[in-house]
């Protein structure tokens, strides 16, 4: 990310002179040449070279293949003057971090239509504290026309090379999700940042749940290269699952039992608009409007592991985490609240869910994670299904709660994450299992997720880092019946089972089998710095 002397480095980023007239362009290189940044500048080739005022300072500005370099002109002085090669400071910006690049006019009144002409203005992604990203300026002021032509159709030439980074994008809003915020969050933050570095966009509002799907199986994606969805987990997961379903259509593959996904076709950008927003936390360490939206712009792509989630040999989802057990049960109730606000919807819920604390009788059949037995791998090499059956390895009992996650799941609750030893594409998921136990020890291990200390370290808490797993409840009358909640204490639920798929409410009446497929979408984030603190607790356990 950006480099350069700092203290001077943040004046010219930040601040920049407006109105002052700068002097024009020096056609000779002035006097310094010998000073050790000139050497440094020098193993890249020079593009151009001028002078620029820069903050308050007179700059003598070099641009390179891949650095704009700058440092304040100074007088001559004697040779042999030690503090000359003191005061010899560089600054420089990586053009890799310039999203945008303008030519910066005045306008006065009377000026409607071209205004006078200030200098230029590069916008830069900059890095700021622990994963987050932040826009910023720097103006390069010179008043010659002519001159600052040349300069800004050569950074229009540099930014055009950029080629990984998106021009066209598809973007999806859901204005259902948290508050219903996400059209203003596109708005006032998204679409300035999209529009400045010009990039062009086709906006769908969705209308109703499963719309995204719908959507982007007919749509015409030819002239896009990304999508975009602006809204929470929900929706995230929905336009992921949408876009792998339409690369198996393209594919001509069948979706139901699907061993060998191929890969979706184009990048997702996920901007945090929900009330929970763990994909986007995941992806980027924060759920942070400017930092999804500038790691979009900049093109900055991970690929991340993908999960089928398959009952009865039926592709219900692809997805990248699921709870069963009380994580589905207090979605189930969350969503029965939906007129409460999101926070106070989530705290009744899991209150509630507490108070109705039971645990699951099921059998977890799991393929432990082994990084030399890959499933695209086995059938390549003819590999018996004995082998792959051997490996099995299948637990009983009473479960309270069952997690299979292919992504950490950072978020407010758990900002190192419900599966903190996973990553976004270790081709593993974590399979974490609490089984029954007293209501007061698994509140304390609820509690652990939002501390420094280890959620795992209960003796009914077990953790496994597997391929594959399978979850086969045992008894279909302990299924959860949401009426229930309101004293008609009746059997299991025809529908079945609820499972939290990334946020999303699932009913399953049977067995789920839950399989990782590495790499499998590429999502628009940057490579992401452990978090090392926790602020946020959860307000109902305290
Ligand atoms: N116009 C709409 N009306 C109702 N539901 C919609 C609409 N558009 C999308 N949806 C659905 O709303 C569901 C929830 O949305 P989303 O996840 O964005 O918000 P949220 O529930 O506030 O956030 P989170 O999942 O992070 O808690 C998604 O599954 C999506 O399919």
């Amino acid at each position: 990310m950006l480099r350069g002397t700092r203290r001077s480095r943040v004046s010219a980023l930040e601040g920049g002179l407006e109105e002052e007239a700068p002097p024009q362009a020096a056609a000779e290189p002035p006097a310094y040449l010998e000073c050790p940044w000139q050497t440094e500048a020098a193993a890249e080739q020079t593009l151009l070279r001028g002078i620029f005022e820069i903050g308050r300072d007179s700059c003598d500005v070099v641009l390179s293949e891949r650095t704009l370099r700058w440092r304040p002109i100074q007088p001559e002085r004697p040779a042999g003057d030690s503090k000359f090669t003191l005061q010899c400071k560089e600054e420089f910006i990586e053009l890799q971090d310039v999203f945008s690049v303008k030519l910066k006019r005045r306008f006065s009144v009377r000026q409607q239509k071209s205004g006078t002409l200030l200098g230029i203005t590069l916008f830069i992604c900059l890095k700021k504290e622990q994963n987050k990203l932040k826009n910023s300026t720097l103006d390069l002021i010179n008043l010659s026309e002519d001159y600052c032509d040349t300069w800004f159709r050569q950074f229009k030439k540099i930014l055009a090379g950029f080629s990984n980074r998106p021009k066209s994008l598809k973007i999806l809003l859901n204005p259902q999700s948290h508050k219903k915020e996400a059209i203003q969050v596109y708005h006032e933050k998204v679409e300035p940042l999209l529009k400045l570095a010009g990039i062009k966009t086709d906006v769908t509002i969705t209308e109703y749940e499963g719309h995204a799907v719908s959507l982007l199986q007919e749509c015409e994606l030819q002239g896009f290269d990304g999508v975009v969805c602006v809204g929470g987990d929900g929706s995230a997961s929905e336009v992921a699952h949408a876009l792998l379903l339409r690369a198996q259509k393209n594919a001509g593959m069948e979706t139901d039992g699907i061993l060998s996904p191929v890969r979706a076709q184009l990048p997702l950008g996920l901007i945090p608009a929900g009330s929970t927003n763990v994909l986007a936390h995941s992806l980027h360490g924060l759920p942070h409007v400017v930092t999804a939206t500038l790691h979009i712009i900049m093109g900055h792509l991970q690929q991340v592991d993908v999960c089928t989630f398959n009952t009865m040999g039926k592709l219900v989802r692809f997805g990248f985490s699921a709870m069963f057990g009380f994580g589905g049960r207090t979605l189930a109730l969350a969503e029965k609240y939906r007129w409460m606000s999101p926070s106070q919807r989530r705290d009744f819920a899991v209150i509630k869910a507490l108070t109705k604390l039971k645990p699951e009788d099921c059998e977890i059949s799991f393929l432990p994670f082994n990084n030399s037995w890959n499933i695209q791998e086995r059938s390549a090499q003819g590999s018996p299904d004995s082998d792959y059956n051997e490996q099995w390895q299948t637990i009983q009992g009473q479960f309270l709660n069952v997690s299979i996650m292919a992504i950490p799941c950072l978020c407010s609750v758990a900002p190192r994450g419900l599966a903190p030893n996973t990553r976004l594409n270790n081709g593993s998921m974590a399979l974490i299992i609490a089984r029954n136990t007293s209501r007061p020890e698994f509140i304390k291990h609820l509690k652990r997720y939002a501390s420094m200390q280890n959620q795992f370290n209960f003796p009914f808490v077990e953790t496994y880092t597997v391929e594959e797993v399978r979850v086969r409840p045992r008894n279909r009358t302990s299924g959860y019946n949401p009426e229930e909640e309101e004293g008609s204490h009746e059997t299991a639920s025809e529908d079945g089972f609820p499972w939290n798929v990334d946020g999303d409410l699932m009913w399953v009446p049977s067995e789920v089998h839950v399989r990782l497929h590495p790499r499998l979408i590429s999502l628009y984030g940057g490579t992401m710095e452990e978090m090392s603190d926790s602020k946020e607790t959860c307000h109902c356990l305290k």
